[in-house]
């Protein structure tokens, strides 16, 4: 990706815009088995990136080097020019980068809202005891949290479960409440780890509208990784195809699955 450069910025001319996340050469081992494979890619600043490939392809492995569960043994990733690699996951979060998870990670005992203001918590400055001591302030900012958490409610349209106990939530709610629970840690860049997975037709069609809302409403680039190949080549603006680990092809959903390679491998015709 072309730099910007001093001369650049005096002659005022056109500048390139750098992506936002910048993924070099990504490589993973486990013991014996390389989960990845010399992984590169580029997201841009708004974009809906889609990951596919057959069980075991890497996929997860990709999204757990972003949120610093793996630590790659070669490769770098970059967010704002920023360097993720080697970082915790804490500290990846507090850069922007939010996640759902496969299977559901919400704390059942609680409400919905209560799940969501976990969202917001590193984003809260005011510890309890400084709290206590400040309690103007972390009055103040418990308000700015609580208008936050309202607006990804009406986004979401879970204004009729706000009080409900998680672990009571049907399954499509419950993971409409896991990706708000991202959305409320107000990520620029958000992973999401197959949303669809285990729904029927109508929570999977429910979930791409808000999928759709949420591009329309926020600025924030997303990862998805995903079986579903309809909703990954109905969203996506571009797909990255792995085959045991290996990148297999990179482009728009018309391209991906037009490549040969890609429909050989795992769609075999089907889309
Ligand atoms: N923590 C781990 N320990 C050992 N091996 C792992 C670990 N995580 C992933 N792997 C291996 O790395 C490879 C890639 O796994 P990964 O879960 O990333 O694939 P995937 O494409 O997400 O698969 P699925 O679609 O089934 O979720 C697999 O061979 C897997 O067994």
């Amino acid at each position: 990706m072309e730099r910007l450069t001093e001369r650049d910025e005096e002659d005022g001319a056109p500048q390139p815009v750098p992506p936002l996340l910048e993924v070099r050469d990504l490589t993973l081992r486990f013991g014996g088995v390389s989960a990845l494979r010399g992984v590169g890619f580029e997201v841009a600043r708004g974009e809906l990136f889609a990951v596919i490939g057959p069980n075991g392809a890497g996929k997860t492995s990709i999204l757990n080097c972003l949120n610093g569960v793996y630590r790659p043994q070669r490769g770098t990733i970059t967010l704002s020019g920023q360097r993720l690699t080697g970082r915790s996951p804490a500290a990846i979060a507090a850069m922007g980068v939010a996640r759902t998870f496969q299977n559901l990670g919400l704390f059942e005992q609680l409400t919905v809202i209560e799940n969501l203001m976990l969202g917001r918590h590193h984003l809260m400055r005011t510890g309890m005891l400084s709290g206590m001591v400040w309690w103007g302030r972390a009055k103040r900012e418990e308000v700015e949290h609580r208008a936050a958490v309202e607006e990804i409610i009406e986004l979401l349209e879970l204004e009729p479960h706000r009080h409900t106990l998680a672990g009571l939530l049907p399954y499509g709610v419950a993971k409409r409440v896991e990706l708000g629970r991202a959305l409320a840690m107000a990520p620029t860049l958000l992973l999401l780890d197959e949303p669809v997975a285990g729904m029927n037709v109508e929570e999977t069609e429910d979930m791409a509208r808000y999928l759709v809302e949420v591009r329309r409403e926020l600025d924030l680039a997303m990862i998805l990784v995903e079986h579903d190949m309809r909703l990954v080549m109905d969203l996506a603006d571009r797909v990255l195809a792995l085959d045991f680990g290996v990148p297999v092809a990179t482009g728009t959903p018309a391209r991906i699955q037009r490549d040969p390679r890609v429909v050989e491998a795992y769609l075999g015709g089907a889309v």
